[in-house]
């Protein structure tokens, strides 16, 4: 089955080491949630993975070929934590750059037609936010990475969110990281938790109580 996958990741920052001997990977037809406490290092594998960030050492292996950095394939997607796309961009015009085979289904989006004509910085944060979400769902990449996609969003545009995931991961592998973790459970084939500069596959809710993410009662 084709996947993507990194294995060994060493990253340092400074004298800190934030992630040591890695492995995360995503198949397609499969959402792997990433779970982990602030600052142990989620954004940072993710930057990793799409190449915006150079480790001390990794091997990533997309579709059976190596690559130094993942958007050289030109079949991986990232959403960053910060804004996707530039201020003045209309949303038509970064459908066309970034879908132009999706944008028949795009254009049945209800918000994604109202605003067309829109440029992103006229949207409210919200609004952009779940709009750059679907950009990167819909996009014509395999492989797609969102850095929390849920955080700024009201309850619906959640659901919403979820549910196009669930549409297209037919086709589609995803990595997906946010702190509404109920949403990453719901949504998600696999866990993987970062914890200690390591990874943990968890089987149950009661593994991140045992790994320390999630509050647990002491007897
Ligand atoms: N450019 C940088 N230089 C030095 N340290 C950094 C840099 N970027 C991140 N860090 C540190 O690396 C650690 C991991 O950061 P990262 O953003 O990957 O965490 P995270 O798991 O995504 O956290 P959060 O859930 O809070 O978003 C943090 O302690 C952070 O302070």
């Amino acid at each position: 089955m084709p996947e993507l996958f990194i294995d060994s990741v060493n990253h340092w920052f400074g004298e800190r080491e934030i992630l040591s001997s890695v492995y995360i990977n995503c198949k397609i037809g499969e959402v792997t949630g990433l779970l982990g406490r602030n600052g142990c290092g989620k954004s940072t594998l993710l930057k990793i993975i799409f190449g915006s960030i150079k480790p001390n050492f990794k091997y990533l292996n997309i579709n059976d070929k190596v690559y130094k950095k993942g958007y050289q394939s030109k079949n991986l997607s990232y959403l960053p934590q910060e804004d996707l796309v530039p201020d003045q961009i209309k949303v038509s015009i970064a459908i066309d750059l970034l879908c132009p085979k999706n944008r028949a289904a795009l254009l049945k989006i209800d918000l994604i037609s109202k605003y067309l004509n829109t440029k992103f910085h006229e949207l409210s944060g919200g609004e952009r936010r779940f709009i750059e979400c679907l950009l990167m769902i819909y996009s014509d990449n395999q492989y797609v990475l969102l850095d929390e996609p849920f955080s700024q969003l009201s309850p619906l545009f959640v659901e919403e969110l979820k549910s196009h995931i669930n549409q297209v991961k037919i086709s589609k592998g995803f990595i997906i990281t946010d702190h509404y973790y109920k949403s990453i459970l719901g949504i998600s084939d696999r866990i993987v938790l970062l914890h200690n500069r390591c990874n943990y596959a968890i089987k149950n809710e009661g593994e991140l109580v045992l790994h320390g993410y999630l509050p647990g009662f002491t007897a």
